[in-house]
């Protein structure tokens, strides 16, 4: 019988049931914390974090998990634990910029001497390409036995995000779908509750006092009309179109979902109400610039409101979809704001009665 290596702190059982706890979730971000939660004890560790790349490989996401051990007044210890979701690029160590680059070149773990320890960061996998990274730091090498678990444990960690990941997307434009918008709500809203660790510039830069977040619902005009005229195959290209443009128009850490057929919600950051409404407005006219195959011009309208923390996401909704619904009825290919038509009196003002609050 082969003796376990004593230098080795893992053990199956744990790791196993680990395992059983990740794969159990059903939100991919919820199934990011788990994973940094499992390798971090497993590893003897307190700080692990999980760099996210988007398709073209740029960074989008950070996720730092940390653990400290606090002991309370009778003299209990605990261990406490801290997950901070980021996207600062500027914030993010040039050293671990430099290791992870190498990383995502050589597809492989690196590992980095520093004063004091080292800095080991290991590929995320995802159809064959890097498309994140599991790091962290220590001030010893990692074992035979150590890199077997990290290795097997991201596999699983892989397969599963990708299957949970299929499961969120809509196939036609492989947008989020509703199903992925109505799980992340709550996540959302509470992050959006502390703007410093949301949604965040692709430069990188943070706006102090921005912390404002604003949902769209986008919906094509006369959609009915392309697939009666022209047919569903044409009417999928249309719809595709129509999210590649969208999504090129829109930055990369703003949330765009397909709601429902013919219809998109998009969640955008925003000092303010004008700068809102440029982004939004920057979306109409690009559907309205573009050349469609077969019926050349297409427009879409757009309801949108500001999102308070403070009230449910469905009656932010609703407010969005009451104004597009407005949009569409003053002739569509326009923006409107909820909180416009109310101070126009168009909209009765809400009051605490009609809105949800938590
Ligand atoms: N090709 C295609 N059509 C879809 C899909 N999902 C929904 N639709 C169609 O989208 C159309 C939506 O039509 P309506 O809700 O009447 O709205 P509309 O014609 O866009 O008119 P307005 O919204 O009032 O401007 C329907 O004909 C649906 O069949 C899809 O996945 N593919």
């Amino acid at each position: 019988m082969r003796m376990l290596n004593n230098s080795n702190p893992l053990r199956v059982p744990g790791l196993l049931g680990k395992l059983g706890v990740m794969t159990s979730i059903r939100d991919t971000e919820l199934l990011e914390q788990s994973l940094l939660r499992t390798l971090g004890p497993l590893l003897g560790v307190l700080d692990t974090s999980l760099y996210r790349l988007d398709e073209a490989q740029l960074l989008v996401r950070v996720i730092h998990y940390h653990r400290s051990k606090v002991v309370d007044g009778d003299g209990v210890a605990r261990m406490l634990e801290r997950i901070e979701e980021i996207v600062q690029l500027s914030d993010v160590a040039p050293e671990v910029l430099a290791l992870t680059d190498n990383v995502r070149l050589l597809g492989k773990p690196c590992t980095r001497v520093l004063e004091g320890g080292m800095l080991i960061a290991y590929p995320l996998l995802g159809a064959g390409e890097v498309c994140g990274y599991f790091v962290f730091r220590r001030d010893h090498e990692v074992s035979a036995n150590e890199d077997a678990t990290i290795r097997g444990v991201l596999e699983v960690f892989s397969n599963y995000y990708a299957l949970l990941d299929v499961s969120q997307r809509d196939r036609l434009t492989g947008l989020f779908n509703r199903q992925a918008l109505e799980n992340n709500f709550e996540r959302i809203w509470s992050a959006m509750a502390q703007p410093e660790t949301f949604l965040e510039r692709q430069d990188g830069r943070r706006h102090q006092g921005q912390g404002k977040y604003w949902l769209a619902v986008i919906d094509i005009d006369h959609f009915k009309r392309i697939n009666d005229s022209f047919g569903h195959m044409v009417g999928d290209e249309i719809l595709l179109l129509v999210s590649r443009l969208m999504q090129n128009t829109f930055r990369s850490s703003d949330l765009l979902y397909r709601y429902g057929g013919e219809e998109f919600v998009a969640i955008v950051a925003a000092e303010n109400e004008a700068i809102a409404r440029n982004v939004f407005e920057r979306v109409r006219l690009a559907i309205e610039a573009h050349s469609f195959p077969r019926i050349d011009r297409l427009s879409v309208s757009i309801g949108y409101a500001e999102v308070d923390p403070e009230i449910l996401p469905v009656e932010v909704l609703s407010r969005a979809d009451r104004s597009l619904y407005q949009a569409k009825q003053d002739g569509r290919n326009r923006v409107y704001d909820f909180q416009e038509l109310v101070a126009s009196g168009i909209f009765p003002s809400p009051s605490y009665g009609d809105a949800e609050l938590f």
